[in-house]
């Protein structure tokens, strides 16, 4: 069975790197609409390197109808408005943005860690996928909470700038550009300047409850890890932008109930969906964000003891953001989608 597909934000970091990965895992397409704002309307654009060009659709005049699956990446404003009306018209939506992702009726899916959770999906007609640090994050945690379960999470973030979308790069380029070349700049997309520079900020800070003080991503990685992993599992998070322009890093500690030994963890790894294990112990023997840019897998590197709790670990996690954060995933997901539903229907 083939499926006629929409990618709305098809002109972003994201809904770009959408149309790339459904062209290069050869998602069977009936037919593929690229759709973004009024601003791009009729644009041209590639479907990866297919060799297909797409004409850019203006959303506001878009018909869902006959369409089967529609992957978002615009934004939660623009979902608001258009993927309850997707769904309506029978088409299944997949969307990237946080709008939905804590929504009982709607299942939040790392098809490597909850592939069972998208059965929930028809009462909204929505699957979310989770915000792109969480999504690294707990392939990696799976399949050690499988074996050892995971009481408690430390994880510093090092964000690229990618993930603040299009503009979040064009800030960093101009930036680093201007300080070579004397040119001020002033930042608009980041609160302080990013270039050659890092800052522990993003997200809005939360005013009240228990996590006073966080920012909204550092607050998303602890309840989406929560409801897509194990609702038990405390996550403590401090969320950082870097002069990155693609590839998330994380520097994970964990807390298990069970002992769990290095070499137990390094055995389980390597032989998890989704994970590349990479940690000599060397100079070089780990990876790097410029290193995992296009890749699929999200890598783990000095993975080691931490003596400090008891039932240590503690690792280094890097994926690119654009791709398992974000595209790679929704893309998985409507594979399981078609696998485990559509396919029955047809
Ligand atoms: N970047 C990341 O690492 C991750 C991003 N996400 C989510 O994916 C979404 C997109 O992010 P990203 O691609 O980085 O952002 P970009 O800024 O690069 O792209 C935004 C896209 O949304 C479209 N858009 C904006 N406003 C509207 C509108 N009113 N109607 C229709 N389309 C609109 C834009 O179209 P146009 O060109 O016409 O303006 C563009 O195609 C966000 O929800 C983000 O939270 C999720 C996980 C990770
Ligand atoms: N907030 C992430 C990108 C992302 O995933 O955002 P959201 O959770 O709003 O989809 C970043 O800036 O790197």
């Amino acid at each position: 069975m083939a499926y006629k597909v929409v990618v709305v934000g098809a002109t972003g970091n994201v809904g770009r790197e959408m149309l790339n990965i459904l062209a290069e895992r050869q998602f069977p397409i009936a037919d593929i609409a690229a759709v973004a704002s009024a601003r791009s309307q009729g644009d041209i654009i590639d479907f990866g390197d297919s060799g297909r060009e797409l004409k850019v659709q203006n959303i506001e005049n878009f018909d869902f109808s006959g369409w089967d699956i529609a992957l978002f990446a615009a934004g939660s404003g623009p979902t608001k408005i258009h993927a309850p009306r997707a769904a309506a018209a029978g088409c299944t939506v997949i969307d990237n943005s946080s709008l939905y992702r804590m929504d009982p009726d709607v299942p939040l899916i790392v098809p490597e860690v909850n592939p069972h959770a998208i059965d929930g999906y028809r009462k909204k007609n929505i699957i979310a996928n989770p915000n792109c640090s969480t999504a690294q994050m707990v392939v990696a945690l799976k399949p050690l909470h499988d074996v050892a379960i995971i009481r408690r999470v430390v994880v510093s973030t090092y964000q690229s700038v990618s993930g603040a979308g299009k503009a979040g790069m064009d800030e960093l380029f101009e930036q680093s550009r201007g300080i070579f070349v004397g040119d001020q700049s002033t930042p608009e997309k980041f609160t302080k300047q990013i270039a050659f520079n890092v800052i522990p900020h993003i997200g809005d800070f939360l005013e009240n409850g228990a996590y006073e003080g966080y920012t909204a991503e550092e607050l998303k990685m602890t309840r989406e890890t929560q409801k897509i992993l194990d609702p038990e599992i405390e996550v403590t998070a401090t969320c950082v932008r870097v002069p990155v322009f693609v590839g998330h890093s994380e520097a994970i500690n964990i807390e298990f109930e069970k002992p769990i030994s290095v070499a137990e963890a390094r055995a389980i790894l390597r032989e998890s969906p989704g994970i590349m294990l990479v940690d000599k112990r060397e100079d070089g023997g780990y990876v790097t964000p410029v290193e995992c840019v296009g890749d699929y897998a999200t890598f783990i590197s000095r993975l080691r003891r931490d003596p400090t709790v008891d039932n240590g670990l503690a690792l280094w996690c890097v994926s690119d953001n654009l791709r398992k954060g974000a595209a790679l995933n929704a893309v998985q997901i409507a594979e399981l989608l078609g696998r485990r539903h559509l396919k029955k229907a047809a």
